[in-house]
């Protein structure tokens, strides 16, 4: 997977040559490209925002350095075009449902926005050759988009074969398939400041374990994300599908 990331801050992403994405990065299966958008300014002060049309506080990111940018990471003549992400708090929201989908893309190239955002005008632009996705990680607000863009990183690039050693531990994950938030996690030593280790986890019964780890993911699942069970209520009832 080739990953492009277009920043006016690339040292911000310098978080991506560590841990597995970085191992990732090392042993080839990613490919990650940093690019500074002030390569595609002219002027003294290398100047990427300006005011907003129409008034309101901030300044905006203008199209000028972005399609220069866009152009020249993705040509428009090239045989191929990545998937472009933007992250934006405006954006569908990023889901494990969607780290899987990036983590099938061969290439995948990240916007990140500073100030009160990115000129419309640049996804219309970029939609008119590649497919454009804003997306937003949280119902809160960020400085930019960076942080994001690690956060999403991160969560797809897991998923590739090859970067986490034991691929079935992603099948237990929270939000993996059965929606469920995981079970608690314990392990050595079996008592710890008065605390003890459940007992049904010592008792090498494998299906009461499995019980047991079932019914504290529901119950997890309820006291913290009542909506994922609402989801799951609706399919139980034949409504439709927990996944959408
Ligand atoms: O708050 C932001 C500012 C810039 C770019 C992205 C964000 C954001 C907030 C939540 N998800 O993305």
């Amino acid at each position: 997977m080739r990953l492009d990331v277009l920043t006016i801050f690339p040292e911000y992403l310098a978080a991506l040559d560590v841990s597995l994405v970085g191992k990732a990065a090392q042993s080839g299966l990613l490919d990650v490209r940093l690019h500074d958008l002030r390569e595609w300014t002219y002027d003294r002060h290398r100047t990427v925002d300006d005011t907003p049309y129409g008034g309101g506080a901030g300044m905006v990111m203008k199209p000028e350095p972005w399609g220069e940018a866009l152009d020249a990471v993705a040509p428009p003549d090239g045989p191929t075009q990545p998937r472009l992400i933007v992250p934006t708090p405006a954006g569908r929201p990023f889901t494990q449902a969607l780290a899987y989908e990036l983590a099938e893309e061969p290439w995948l190239a990240f916007a990140c926005g500073r100030y009160e955002g990115i000129d419309a005008r640049v996804a219309a632009y970029a939609g008119e050759r590649m497919r454009v996705d804003e997306v937003s990680i949280g119902d809160y607000v960020l400085n930019g988009g960076e942080v994001a863009v690690l956060v999403m990183v991160e969560a797809a690039a897991r998923l590739l074969p090859g970067v986490i050693g034991n691929p079935e531990s992603l099948a237990e994950e929270s939000h993996s398939g059965d929606g469920l938030l995981e079970y608690p996690v314990y392990t050595k030593p079996v008592s710890w400041r008065g605390h003890d280790v459940p007992e049904i986890l010592l008792s090498g019964n494998h299906g009461k374990i499995a019980e047991w780890r079932h019914e504290q993911s529901v119950s997890r699942t309820a006291e913290r994300r009542p909506d994922l069970l609402a989801a799951w209520g609706d399919v139980l009832a034949g409504k439709g599908d927990a996944d959408a």
